[in-house]
């Protein structure tokens, strides 16, 4: 096994990754996304093609002046000379030296079938166009690297033009000979196999870079590490062409807690969670909350029987301490809970349980039957927490009594349409009717029963709606289907989210809606 010291994690995020449909960095965006890969401690920043992307020329111009890494340092990457021209007259090669990176990746053909049928010139031609290109460059005092594309295809058709690529580019001065899973095809064991082959064949630095069509990226960048790269390639939250690459925080996961290679400083790898994040925002693509290491969900814990482990000791259900990458652990409580999960859910909202067995229990059995009715409390944390504390023996009493609610919806011969709604309610004995208005009746009820609380509770001035969803949760034949709402609210501060199900669309909102205004005047 390699040790640290000889080990590049590079990333190419902002190469490869931007390869990935439906991605389109500004410029702006890719500085900012340099930076952050910066702070998780990464060797190598490939930030893009000079000279192929207009964008990608003015990012390497920019980056001289804006960007100061303080770990990793700034890769331009490009392709080999043509075939058949000096390669001093190759603008694409003189756009890597404008771009005035002290490291260039080159990507090589080294698959015959590529070289004839893609390059459509000769195996010797190919060699020297690998020759010329590597020498060049560090004749210019670039540090190279060659990504050796194809190369486990061509291993496969043809073991040894791909060695000779390798060995020309060393001969050459290129200090990493990277070993590439285009195609994204391989299966670790394969990958393992070539890997220790081709090391034996080999004197030089190799590296790896995995396309993930086979699912295995991760899993096959690890094995060409167990079998002696000490150079590994992935791009940010797996972002790449097709089905992506690499995720690059899944490598930095594994290979330091997993393979004790500490290959970032360790005071970078508390950031990946945040940078993971971060960088998905810059994207514009919502984190895959079931991300390995980084996701919302990687330490978020739902079974009855995984929490009562949980609660003698955390590390009886989690493979690692979410700390060390920055996430946290947290408990679900749905029908699948049990005791335990109530009394860690309780820990986490900051109720102490303890010698409280009779209302850890009918929590659990009202959370049960509540689901089983199509309430759903993993996403309503405040409205779980608002019926755990109404167990509780000293529980506050309601904020109001209602009375009555109405609401209506008019549409207006002109088109526009209007929503009123009444409520009648009793707060400390004196009875308040308030009437709002609204562009649709919950809105409409939000404003009216704010405002027949906000002179008793002056908190909810500060309250407003952040967002609301409705599910559907199954017709009944002839007589309708039971609907799930889901209210997000928020001071402006800090956000919560309530749920109500009922019948009737209105109704479920209300319930989500008394909830998010107890919670408001109870928590906030
Ligand atoms: C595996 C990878 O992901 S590598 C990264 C791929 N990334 C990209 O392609 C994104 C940026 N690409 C581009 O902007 C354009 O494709 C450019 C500017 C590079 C080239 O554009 P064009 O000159 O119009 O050529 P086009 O894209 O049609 O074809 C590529 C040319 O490069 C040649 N080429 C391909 N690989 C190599 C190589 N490793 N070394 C030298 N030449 C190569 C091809 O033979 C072809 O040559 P031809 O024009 O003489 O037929
Ligand atoms: C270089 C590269 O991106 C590949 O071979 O997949």
């Amino acid at each position: 096994m390699p040790t640290s010291t000889d080990f590049h994690v590079f990333d190419t995020t902002l190469r490869d990754g931007a390869q990935r449909e439906g991605v389109s960095y500004s410029v702006a965006d890719k500085l900012a996304v340099a930076r952050l890969l910066d702070e998780i401690g990464v060797g190598f920043i490939e930030g893009g093609w000079p000279g192929a992307l207009p964008k990608d020329t003015e990012f390497f111009a920019r980056a001289r002046t804006e960007l100061k890494l303080r770990h990793a340092q700034l890769v331009a990457f490009g392709s080999t000379r043509k075939a058949g021209v000096r390669v001093e007259d190759d603008p694409q090669v003189r756009a890597l030296l404008d771009a005035e990176t002290p490291v260039v990746c080159l990507v090589a053909k080294s698959d015959v079938r590529h070289v004839r049928e893609a390059l459509r010139t000769t195996l010797e031609e190919n060699l020297a166009m690998v020759r010329d290109t590597v020498a060049f460059l560090v004749g210019h005092g670039r540090r190279v690297f060659v990504d050796c594309e194809h190369f486990f295809d061509g291993y496969a058709a043809d073991p040894d033009h791909g060695v000779e690529v390798l060995r020309t580019a060393f001969a050459a001065g290129a200090e990493v000979g990277v070993l590439c899973d285009t195609n994204g095809g391989m299966l670790p064991m394969g990958v393992g196999r070539v890997v220790a082959d081709v090391r034996a064949r080999v004197e030089g630095k190799l590296g790896i870079h995995c396309q993930d069509d086979t699912g295995c990226a991760v899993a096959n960048s690890l094995a060409a590490v167990e079998a002696g790269v000490t150079h590994v390639q992935g791009t940010a939250n797996g972002y790449g062409e097709r089905a992506g690459n690499a995720d690059t925080f899944s490598l930095i996961g594994n290979l330091v807690t997993k393979m004790d290679l500490p290959v970032v400083p360790a005071e970078c790898l508390p950031e990946l969670q945040r940078v993971s994040h971060a960088i998905a925002e810059l994207a514009n693509i919502a984190p895959d909350d079931h991300q390995p290491f980084v996701g919302a969900s990687a330490f978020a814990h739902k079974a009855g029987l995984h929490a009562s482990a949980i609660k003698v000791s955390p590390e009886l259900y989690n493979h690692l301490d979410p700390a060390v990458v920055g996430n946290d652990m947290r408990i679900l409580v749905t029908e699948m809970a049990g005791r335990a999960s109530v009394e860690l859910k309780g820990r986490e909202l900051g109720v102490d349980l303890d010698g409280h067995a009779d209302v850890i229990g009918r929590v659990v059995d009202r959370v049960k039957v509540l689901e089983a009715d199509g309430w759903s409390f993993e996403a309503a944390d405040a409205s779980f927490e608002l019926l755990l504390r109404a167990e509780l023996p000293d529980a506050p009493p309601p904020l109001f009594e209602l009375e009555s609610y109405r609401t209506s919806v008019e549409h207006w011969g002109n088109g526009d349409v209007v929503s009123e709604a009444t409520v009648k309610v009793h707060v400390d004995g004196e009875r308040i009717i308030s009437t709002g208005e609204g562009n649709g009746p919950v809105n409409a009820l939000d404003n009216a029963l704010r405002q027949a609380l906000v002179s008793r509770y002056p908190q909810l001035a500060d309250v407003s709606l952040a967002d609301y969803k409705v599910r559907i949760l199954g017709w009944k034949g002839g007589s309708g289907a039971t609907t799930r709402v889901l209210i997000d609210s928020t001071d402006g501060v800090g956000e919560w989210t309530t749920v109500g199900v009922h019948d009737n669309i209105v109704e479920a909102s209300w319930h989500a809606l008394v909830d998010a205004l107890t919670y408001a005047v109870r928590n906030r």
